[in-house]
């Protein structure tokens, strides 16, 4: 019998590419039909056939308090009260900004945006305008977003689908992008000095999150800071995902690394579309109306997810919270690891705090070349494996799983009892 998720895909296609409205929803990788989703609540999500899932997606990373957290409704529920949009200043934008720029070492100042993407288009463009150059480093597997400039060597969807580019960016543009294999300090000089006087900025995740999770080796976010000082190149830490995930105040707080901008995004609209990109005030007096670098927008500095992100920070901001995050991460994936070994299947897991992904390789994964090593037909019957046990996980090999506040002990040991059966399932 057909089940309503996959009449629900079935319409969907006809009226949505792919069915989607964003393609790592599709399922594509992992030869299935999506779910669609009814509700969620705390670490649960529950689709339109009633099946309940243990949820280590949490949306792609934003969902970090859990889903439907009583405090973060509530939050929403009064700003929608008040009305949902004004295009005007508000209060609200003022104690968000001075949140993030009070916990995130690299604010000086910030403009708040929709959306990861517009965060970081924002943020090269005004290092553009800044520096008076045109081209920019990534590095290969790194996603920011689908802005132009950032479709190169990019992770994520483009990477799972194995889309290299995209169609559409023109040759002129493309061409702007120097994008290097990740951890590679020496492949990042070569870059520069190929290129020299022509770079304006290097936009790096500070923890890779969309070749799966992959971590900067002790020497080289440290060695990025030399090298853009050394070249007055502005420094660009994408922490859509690792802001507010790996530890309050991001990755540049963890590492100790304090980048010239910073794009932020997910954890800090709680749940609602939300972006945020700022840094030196020098360079953020730039932007219009104070400077002539233009960026809008109409829903900027939204009151509901000003709301969600408040709430959800706070929530945040209490005692223990990253204690109990990495403490989550940490049992999991230790646990994981050890039935692997008992199996003698080949298995590597990278984490930072409640972010991770498990790779079925030998080879330690420190780039997107070594991330490629993975099976990810083994990876795919995984995914099914736990699907049909009630686990819902990210639908490709390449992309970070998240653990929230709302896991409780009990929760993550029936996904290790999952875990267990689906390891052998794909033995
Ligand atoms: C590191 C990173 N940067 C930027 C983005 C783009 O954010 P958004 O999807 O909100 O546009 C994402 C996720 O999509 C991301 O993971
Ligand atoms: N990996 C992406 C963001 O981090 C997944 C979100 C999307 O593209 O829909």
């Amino acid at each position: 019998m057909i089940t309503h998720s996959e009449q629900l895909f079935q319409q969907a296609r006809r009226l949505m590419p792919g069915g989607v409205n964003s393609p790592v929803r599709a399922w594509r990788a992992m030869g299935m039909s999506p779910r669609f989703i009814a509700r969620a609540q705390g670490p649960h999500i529950i689709d339109v056939d009633g099946n309940v899932y243990l949820d280590f997606v949490g949306s792609w990373g934003p969902m970090i308090v859990g889903h439907a957290h009583p405090k973060v409704l509530e939050a929403v529920q009064k700003a929608a009260a008040a009305g949902t949009s004004y295009g005007a200043p508000t209060p609200a934008e003022v104690e968000l900004a001075d949140l993030l720029i009070d916990a995130v070492s690299g604010l000086e100042m910030v403009r708040l945006v929709n959306s990861g993407t517009e965060a970081t288009m924002s943020a090269l463009r005004l290092a553009r305008a800044a520096t008076g150059r045109k081209k920019i480093i990534k590095f290969d597997g790194g996603y920011h977003g689908h802005a132009d400039t950032l479709l190169v060597q990019a992770g994520s969807g483009v990477l799972t689908q194995g889309i290299p580019g995209s169609p559409g960016v023109p040759e002129e543009i493309a061409s702007l992008t120097i994008s290097v294999a990740y951890n590679d300090l020496n492949a990042v000089v070569q870059a520069m000095e190929h290129h020299a006087g022509d770079i304006a900025a290097l936009i790096v995740e500070p923890v890779a999150g969309n070749m799966g999770v992959v971590l900067p080796q002790p020497d080289f976010l440290p060695g990025l800071r030399r090298l853009c000082d050394q070249r007055s190149i502005v420094l660009i830490f994408d922490e859509v995902i690792t802001g507010f995930r790996v530890a309050w105040g991001g990755a540049q707080k963890k590492f100790g690394v304090t980048p010239d901008l910073t794009c932020l995004g997910k954890v800090i609209g709680g749940g609602l579309p939300v972006g945020a990109y700022g840094g030196r005030r020098d360079l953020m007096e730039q932007m219009a109306p104070v400077g002539p670098v233009y960026q809008a927008g109409t829903l900027s500095g939204n009151p509901l997810a000003m709301a969600a992100g408040l709430a959800t920070l706070k929530i945040l901001a209490e005692p223990g919270t990253y204690e109990d995050l990495e403490e989550k991460g940490c049992y999991f994936t230790e646990q994981i690891s050890a039935l692997a070994h008992l199996m003698k299947l080949p298995l590597r897991i990278n984490r930072e705090g409640s972010m991770f992904t498990i790779f079925f390789t030998d080879c330690p994964v420190n780039n997107l070349v070594e991330a490629q090593t993975s099976d990810t037909g083994r990876f795919q019957q995984f995914f099914q494996a736990m699907l049909a046990q009630g686990v819902y996980l990210p639908p490709s090999q390449f992309e970070a799983w998240f653990v929230s506040l709302a896991h409780s002990p009990e929760d993550l040991q029936k996904a290790l009892s999952a875990g267990e059966k689906a390891l052998l399932d794909c033995k």
